[in-house]
């Protein structure tokens, strides 16, 4: 009997109920699925809860010297994936065979970027998925390693067990190329149920098809505790459904029976859907091996490093740091609660076409802030945000899936390019969505802000000073020339300077000496205890820029003071209230 009928048969048997006018078919090309033979209104699939596969059933089957190990495991499933391999190891003899008989097989599950080639993979060069692959693969591997070394005696294992165990060691050596031969190769072994293969096979057929363990809480038949975070069951049949992200479902376990219910209305011919829940491409690629075309439910993560002794004091000042919970659909709310060592490896957060989560911003804001700024400031927030904008661009620069054919007959290569399309999309409106929020912010508190371009308008004696000494007149010179950092260097000790200028109200040019850049630099001064290394390090650019200044246009560089001390003071002051914005790199400093 084909291998569909022989599931559906056996489910019957133990007793499943489908609703009258739904059928399971095998459709050539797009694998098993539901289908209304007829107009049906509302759809059930029952199956009674002794079918699952899940912990309870590995624990009887492994015996009691069992008992403890999932609670020693790095993973709450580990040993349920281990029985899955194991029955998959006698599959004939097996209490779930005519289930495990049709489940998808090494390799044709190829689908999944965990089996495929290295040529394939190199497609996803710059995405998440693409860095995080071989990680992830080292996680499953660390994960089957730890459960296999424990492993009570009475078990018995395959022939090739220690072999198996050596590859553990052989594999941080190991290729692209020689990984996955080994893992395609290996993974259609059925009798070899110890070997990472089968058990990457196992977590592959549990990310695909598994559902939340809670979901079992009120049944009567299985003893195991299911309110553990993460635990996972198979329903078979049930997970026979394909995913539609509109479909309206509902899951509940009554009377000891797990049902599925859809009050999704079906035509005859429509496709019967589950709903696996709001999924992005990254993860429906990763488990399912498709992409969803437009899915309105992607998003790009972004993970941000920052130092965890930065953490309380950004949270002092009204940082929500993400939580796991925050971004996962758990209906059982985890009571853990996250500590700042959780973070070491990075703050992470979502982007979504829509949306740039406010915490995400205020985080890039209090990376940029300086010694002098104790709570948030306009430069920070202004700073923050052109730091935020160019991470997100340089990240969607990493994306190219413009060699990848719209049309490619391969689906992997065709999910591929679905996958980074919206990956850039996503983070190319992101890009103008922080765009706009600089512009509004720009534009509200233009007062604040002191330009080079709007330096250059009123001091017009600073401007000529510039061209006998640099030789440039125009903006576009500076830009191009590089000068900028050192004309706001000059300006800021001028600044400093101000009042050798003003003598009268007939100096009316040095009256836009702005008075703020002068306490500034009081402050700054104050402040710097100059090394003698700083001094070696500015006593050139101070031989080469400020000297010949001095002589050739005295009454500007040689009014006030204007030494190395005053150099490096300018450029650290620059530094503090100055932040940095454009293609031209344009610097503009805001007022403390
Ligand atoms: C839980 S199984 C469903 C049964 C599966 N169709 C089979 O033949 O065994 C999930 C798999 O079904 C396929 N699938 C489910 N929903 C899909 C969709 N919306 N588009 C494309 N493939 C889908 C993917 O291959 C996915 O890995």
């Amino acid at each position: 009997m084909a291998t569909l009928a022989n599931l559906i048969d056996w489910a019957s048997k133990k007793g499943s109920t489908v609703s009258e006018g739904i059928e399971f078919k095998n459709v050539d090309n797009e694998g098993n699925a539901a289908y209304a033979s007829k107009d049906v209104n509302a759809a059930e699939i029952k199956i009674p809860v002794s079918m699952a596969l899940k912990l309870s059933d590995a624990l009887e089957a492994f015996g009691k010297e069992a008992r403890d190990i999932p609670l020693k495991t790095r993973n709450i499933n580990a040993l349920t994936k281990l029985y899955l391999a194991y029955e998959r190891s006698h599959v004939e003899t097996s209490p779930f065979s005519a289930y495990i008989s049709s489940l998808p097989q090494f390799p044709e599950m190829k689908a999944s970027p965990y089996l495929w080639s290295p040529e394939e993979t190199a497609k996803l060069k710059g995405s998440n998925l693409g860095s995080s692959l071989r990680g992830n693969i080292a996680n499953i591997v660390e994960e089957w390693w730890l459960v296999i070394s424990i492993l009570p005696e009475s078990i018995e294992k395959p022939s090739n067990h220690f072999v198996n165990m050596k590859f553990y060691y052989e594999q941080k050596f190991h290729t692209e190329e020689e990984l996955h031969k080994y893992i395609v190769g290996e993974g259609a072994a059925f009798d070899n149920w110890t070997s990472f293969p089968s058990y990457l096979w196992a977590s592959m057929i549990f990310k695909l098809r598994s559902f939340p363990g809670y979901l079992l809480k009120d049944s009567k038949t299985d003893p195991v505790n299911y309110q553990q975070e993460d635990s996972a069951v198979l329903l078979p049949v049930i997970d026979l459904l394909n995913h539609s992200p509109s479909a309206q479902v509902v899951w509940a376990v009554q009377n000891d029976q797990f049902v599925f219910s859809s009050s999704t209305p079906l035509k005859a011919g429509d496709q019967l859907f589950n709903n696996y829940g709001q999924k992005g491409n990254e993860e429906l690629l990763l488990a399912y091996g498709f992409c969803i075309d437009n899915n309105e439910a992607d998003s790009v993560a972004l993970k941000v490093k920052v130092p965890v002794e930065l953490l309380p004091e950004m949270e002092k000042n009204g940082l929500k740091l993400p939580k796991i919970s925050d971004y996962t659909t758990s209906v059982v709310k985890s009571e853990k609660k996250e500590s700042y060592d959780d973070y070491k490896d990075g703050l992470l957060f979502f982007i979504t076409k829509q949306h740039v989560p406010d915490n995400l911003v205020l985080l890039f804001q209090f990376l940029v802030k300086s010694k002098w700024e104790t709570s948030l400031t306009l430069r920070m927030r202004l700073s923050g945000l052109n730091h935020l904008r160019q991470a997100v661009e340089s990240k969607a620069a990493l994306l190219d899936y413009s060699k990848l054919p719209a049309d490619s007959s391969n689906t992997n290569t065709a999910n591929t390019r679905i996958y980074l399309k919206l990956q850039k999309k996503i983070m190319d409106s992101a890009v103008k969505h922080i765009k706009r929020m600089e512009k509004s912010l720009l534009d509200e508190q233009k007062n604040k802000l002191l330009t080079l371009k709007s330096v250059y308008k009123r001091d017009t004696k600073f401007l000529r000073s510039l061209l006998i000494t640099m030789g440039v007149l125009t903006w576009e010179e500076i830009v191009e020339k590089q000068l900028m950092d050192q004309i706001w260097l000059l300006y800021l000790i001028r600044c400093y300077n101000r009042d050798e200028y003003i003598k009268g109200a007939q100096d009316e040019e040095e009256n836009y000496l702005p008075e703020w850049i002068k306490k500034a630099f009081i402050k700054m001064d104050a402040e710097t205890s100059m090394e003698p290394a700083e001094v070696v390090q500015f006593r050139q650019l101070y031989e080469n820029m400020i000297i010949p200044m001095n002589e050739a246009v005295p009454e500007i560089y040689n009014k006030g003071k204007w030494t190395v001390r005053e150099l490096i003071v300018s450029t650290k002051l620059l530094d503090t209230i100055g932040f940095v914005r454009g293609k031209d790199q344009e610097c503009i400093l805001v007022e403390q």
